[in-house]
């Protein structure tokens, strides 16, 4: 047993103390975890948008002050009463999409929004409504039910999966949000067909991950869509056949219906931006084609189209976590990843220590960023 196991461990953590501000370093205390959570050792953290996006305060979910990060990966330190499948030692990504394989999400074989820990992880507690950090005496709250910018975080037993020890921490930290994300939403989400026109809007980890998975499902075409004249050679590089520069055209739904004489089998969002969603949906071809919704919009923004988009027989669906059930696929994944059948390595543009997180948060609004990995 770990000699910290049941005592409170004093680490580091970034804290987001309110929102719209840099993160603060601070010594922060976490508590042993109770029954059914998990106490984990965080190695590494990549930066999603989504982070970013909560720190900005558009997020309805977002309460301060927290701990924010959900792409982590670690060893387990120690487990609370009743947990059976996690021991000390194991290699573990962290889920923010939990799986209990119980509940009636679960059970459903529809989807992958397991609810189990779902309302209290929206609302920054355990699944008992307690919180485990501390800092200059004030309670911390969690974050997407992971909250790994932090040496050390407590999770529900159904947030983590244990994964291959081989495969190095600092790359499946990636398969716990944006890397699984894209891929799962072509190869599960829309399932792309053999030989099928896809077009990826928004040239950013989960873009590309996107490109990855309709790769893996020989899609036939793949029209890449940026604003950045420096995602073409990325797209490229992940297997996109083509590449539209948005603002360089009058109408992209009307150049892309050009392109591929009526419009795409499959489009996906990457951005966030709901013009941008219409204008997936709009580019898709009459009768079959599927759009896929995967950026994450600020409170307050609607997607609008004309019900005659939806008549005429394209279908409007969203994404979470590329529709995959965590701890049921990701140790499969990871050995794919293993095997070389499937892109980790190739989105790690940066990396930095967890004292310039900060810095790491900078560099990702630059478009040479795809992905920053925070050494913990
Ligand atoms: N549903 C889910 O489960 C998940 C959703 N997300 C969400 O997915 C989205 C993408 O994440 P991520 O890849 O990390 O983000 P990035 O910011 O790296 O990628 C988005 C890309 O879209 C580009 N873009 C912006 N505006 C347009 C436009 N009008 N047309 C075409 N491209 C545009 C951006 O360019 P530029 O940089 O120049 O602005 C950028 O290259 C985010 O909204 C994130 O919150 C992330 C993970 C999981
Ligand atoms: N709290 C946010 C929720 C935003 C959102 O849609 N999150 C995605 C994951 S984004 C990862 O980087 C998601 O999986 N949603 C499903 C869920 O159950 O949260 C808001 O309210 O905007
Ligand atoms: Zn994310
Ligand atoms: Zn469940």
């Amino acid at each position: 047993m770990a000699p910290t196991a049941g005592k409170t461990i004093t680490c580091k953590a970034a804290v987001a103390w309110e929102a719209g501000k840099p993160l603060s370093l601070e010594d922060v205390e976490v508590a042993p975890p109770k029954a059914g959570e998990v106490r984990v050792k965080v190695e590494y953290t990549g930066l999603c948008h989504t982070d970013t996006y909560t720190l900005s305060g558009s997020d309805p979910e977002g309460a301060f002050p927290s701990i924010l990060g959900h792409e982590g990966a670690g060893y387990v330190e120690s487990v609370g009463e009743g947990v059976t499948h996690v021991k000390e030692g194991d290699s573990v990504i962290l889920l923010y999409t939990a799986e209990c394989k119980e509940c009636k999400f679960c059970k459903s074989g529809k989807t992958n929004l397991c609810q189990r820990v779902r309302a209290t992880q929206g609302q920054g507690v355990m699944p008992d409504g307690t919180k485990r950090f501390t800092c200059k005496g004030k309670e911390l709250n969690h974050f997407m039910g992971t909250s790994c910018f932090s040496q050390y975080t407590v999770v529900s037993q159904f947030s983590l999966v244990a994964v291959n020890q081989e495969a190095k921490q600092d790359r499946t930290c990636l398969l716990g949000c944006g890397v699984t994300t894209g891929y799962g939403a072509a190869t599960h989400t829309a399932n792309v067909e053999e030989g099928s026109t896809v077009a990826v809007f928004g040239i950013g980890c989960v873009g590309l991950a996107v490109i990855d998975g309709a790769v893996a499902n020989k899609a036939g075409r793949i029209i890449a869509i940026d604003v950045n004249p420096e995602k073409k050679a990325w797209a490229e590089k992940f297997g996109a056949t083509d590449f539209v520069q948005a603002d360089k055209v009058d109408d992209i739904v009307k150049h892309l219906v050009e392109m591929t004489d009526g419009g795409l089998d499959y489009t996906f969002d990457c951005t966030g931006n709901v013009k941008v969603m219409r204008s997936a949906l709009e580019a898709c071809h009459k009768g079959w084609g599927v759009s896929t919704v995967i950026g994450v919009a600020a409170a307050g923004q609607e997607i609008a189209t004309r019900p005659f988009q939806l008549v005429t027989g394209r279908k409007w669906q969203g994404s979470a976590f590329g529709g995959v059930k965590g701890r049921t696929e990701l140790p499969g994944l990871v050995e794919k990843y293993l095997k070389g059948q499937f892109k980790v390595d190739e989105y790690i543009t940066h990396s930095q220590d967890l004292e310039n997180i900060n810095k790491g948060l900078e560099e990702m609004k630059k478009g040479g960023c795809i992905r920053c990995v925070i050494k913990m």
